[in-house]
């Protein structure tokens, strides 16, 4: 049997605890605010924003969206990092990718101030996260570690697979689960057979961005599966980077997609937020 590691209820009670969180910053003169920076015309980037932007208006955060277009220069953007980082009424800022050709968003978000880095963007952060010093983790890569401890998988002495080495979701994962006391793998696009590593993992985290590229040959039988993958399908549907049909009656479980991660980023996101207005 496969368990569904659901990640709604789990977003809806970080939701109601933020929501209380905001309520309490505004009373206080404190309404918590989160900016978002966009330099593209990406449709599902603009969906992402929407959809952060409705997740922090039901939690009583204001979300201003600063869209500078997608012909907006590394230095336009970056002054607008800075700029945002250093208005005390903010208190989250986040930069969406895509970016324009020729910016590279981990030395934009360099211009990120750290205490208001809310989706760990900042390479600081990823330092900080690698020399165990509390930071906010990007929110994704922080989702797969909430979503197992929600779900009870204890990690210390597993065995944890991460596919992808992204700044924003492979390593800082990896980072997460070596502080947790796992045994950590790092696989990626030039790993040599990657169903032999990955079939050695208690608890495998797909973060590739190739539509059901993990199938039943690359997991052991009872390990714990986490899909990162949000890809686009022709339907206007998402399908995640495992094929769940495949790995359901293998794995022992597996988060959903939609429905496992996604939410649980979007209501960590908004949980930063808050803290850091507590600061
Ligand atoms: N739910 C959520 O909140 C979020 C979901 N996502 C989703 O997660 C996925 C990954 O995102 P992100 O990390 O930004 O993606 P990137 O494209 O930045 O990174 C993908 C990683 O996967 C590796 N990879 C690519 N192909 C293969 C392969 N065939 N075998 C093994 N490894 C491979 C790449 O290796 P190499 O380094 O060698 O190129 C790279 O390290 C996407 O589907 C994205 O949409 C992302 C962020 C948030
Ligand atoms: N620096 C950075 N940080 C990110 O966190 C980041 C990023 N870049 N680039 C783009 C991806 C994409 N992403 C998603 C988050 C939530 C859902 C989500 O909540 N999805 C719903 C699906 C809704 C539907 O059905 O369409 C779900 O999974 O249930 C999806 C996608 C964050 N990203």
């Amino acid at each position: 049997m496969t368990a569904t590691l659901s990640g709604t209820e789990l977003a809806a009670g970080i939701r109601a605890e933020v929501a209380a969180a905001a309520a309490d910053l505004t009373a206080a003169g404190t309404p918590p605010h989160l900016a978002v920076v966009v330099a593209t015309a990406d449709e599902s980037s603009a969906w992402y924003v929407r959809s952060i932007a409705r997740a922090a208006q039901r939690t009583g955060i204001a979300c201003s969206v600063v869209d500078l277009g997608e012909t907006a220069t590394p230095e336009r953007i970056g002054a607008e990092l800075a700029a945002l980082s250093s208005d005390p009424a903010v208190h989250g800022v986040i930069l969406q990718t895509p970016l324009p050709a020729g910016a590279v968003f981990e030395d934009l978000a360099a211009s990120i101030d750290p205490a208001k880095d809310v989706d760990g963007a900042n390479p600081l952060t990823l330092g900080r996260l690698a020399a165990g010093l509390p930071a906010f983790a990007p929110a994704t890569a922080e989702a797969v570690l909430v979503l197992l401890d929600s779900h009870g998988i204890p990690l210390s002495g597993a065995h944890a697979v991460v596919v992808g080495r992204s700044t924003v979701v492979g390593k800082p994962a990896a980072h997460l689960l070596l502080q947790r006391d796992a045994t950590v793998t790092v696989c990626h696009s030039r790993t040599k057979d990657l169903a032999a590593v990955t079939r050695t993992a208690d608890v495998l985290v797909a973060a590739v961005g190739r539509p059901e590229l993990v199938t039943a040959e690359h997991v052991a039988e009872d390990a714990v599966v986490i899909d990162v993958g949000t890809n686009p399908t022709p339907d206007g549907g998402l399908v995640g980077d495992v094929d769940a049909g495949s790995v359901t009656g293998r794995a022992a479980g597996l988060t959903p997609v939609p429905g496992g991660v996604g939410p649980v980023t979007t209501a960590l996101l908004l949980r930063h937020t808050v803290t850091s207005a507590r600061c």
